[in-house]
């Protein structure tokens, strides 16, 4: 059956599966929200200019870390080139007619290449997001890379340049964090807390009606630390003191936040940013998502640097798998991002 909201959507109709009920409509919190708060850009380049460049850089990162868990980077070294090369990649493969995209189906998150529709339980859930999906493992590129689609002829040499070059910048990113939490600059790379690499491939077409729908439901994510590519079309918004901040779309830019495996690690100095993303009514919008993961026998943990006889450790060790089980388990019984995180803590029970 043909589920992929592209290939069904006429851009007019909006099925009931899809409509929230009023507490969880983006509403007067989302579209429509007027805020003078935005989510700081930082220029990245200025880490390389000199030791003040760097303390700066560092401070910014620290201060949007503590505040929201995310942040914005600009001149972080992608080409834009490239950049635009996988929006372009992106795009041509969601847009394939349903029979060429059938193969990849797959609603299980242990697949190297899923493409789906709205979420993994799809099949469970009562409301459907408007969105089609991939989620794709990306290291190593050659051992991965010939699961992926072989059309669009270049998405795999495309996509495995720009992974790979996210992952680069994410790794700098991890040593300006590690060095503003006190820690050694290779804490996260030696930890192995960012050794994975997944990517979100999200494309939101066209929706009759935003303010009924959501993209993506209001969540924190699973990672280390993401890097988020947008295009031009806005819909990635983060939570602030109760209040959503839209981020501005600007292609060469990294929307980049905070997973809840930073929040662990860095003894709750560091926020995970819940974030959600709204659907428009005009143009379809891509986004990727990239995410700095654990290997699945990693043990998430506050970093012992951070404890102190002051500060005793907030969160109780798992290995990543049984961390990624409690992550699951919090969407399938639909706690909030909150509560899941809280089972994370180290006086909760594990069920
Ligand atoms: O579309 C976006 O901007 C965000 C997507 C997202 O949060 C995710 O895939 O985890
Ligand atoms: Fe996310």
């Amino acid at each position: 059956m043909n589920l992929f909201v592209h290939n069904w959507s006429d851009g007019k109709t909006l099925p009931k599966s899809y409509i929230f009920p009023p507490e969880k409509r983006p509403g007067e919190h989302g579209l429509t929200l007027k805020t003078n708060q935005s989510v700081p850009i930082i220029d990245l380049s200025k880490a390389y200019a000199d030791d003040a460049g760097r303390a700066e850089v560092v401070s910014q990162i620290m201060k949007a870390s503590k505040e929201i868990g995310a942040f914005q980077v600009k001149n972080h070294g992608v080409p834009s080139k490239l950049l635009n090369e996988a929006r372009t990649m992106i795009k041509e493969f969601f847009e394939l007619p349903a029979e060429d995209k059938e193969k990849y189906i797959s609603y299980s998150h242990k697949d190297i290449f899923a493409l789906y529709t709205s979420n993994y339980n799809y099949f469970a859930e009562e409301i459907h997001f408007w969105r089609d999906v991939i989620t794709q493992r990306c290291l190593p590129v050659e051992e991965c890379a010939p699961y992926w689609p072989d059309k669009p002829a270049k998405y795999r040499e495309v996509i495995g340049e720009f992974t790979t070059q996210a992952n680069e910048v994410g790794k700098v990113l991890l040593e300006l964090i590690a060095e503003g939490l006190g820690l050694e600059r290779d804490y996260f790379e030696k930890s192995g807390l960012g050794e994975e690499l997944d990517m979100n491939v999200n494309h939101y077409p066209p929706c009759p009606d935003p303010t009924l729908t959501l993209a993506v439901a209001r969540h924190r994510d699973r990672s280390l630390i993401t890097l988020v590519m947008q295009g031009d079309v806005a819909g990635l918004q983060f939570l602030k003191d109760g209040e959503w901040i839209p981020v501005d779309p600007m292609p060469d830019v990294f929307a980049v936040n905070l997973g809840n495996v930073m929040q662990v690690a860095s003894n709750g100095l560091l926020k995970s940013g819940e974030h959600q993303a709204v659907t428009n009514q005009k143009v379809a919008r891509e986004s990727a998502a990239v995410f700095l993961c654990p290997g699945d026998d990693r043990v998430i943990e506050p970093a012992k640097g951070l404890i102190s006889e002051e500060k005793p450790a907030l969160y109780r060790p798992l290995q990543y798998h049984e961390f990624l089980a409690a992550h699951n388990r919090g969407r399938t019984h639909k706690l909030t991002a909150d509560e899941t995180l809280k089972s994370f803590l180290i006086n909760q029970p594990t069920t």
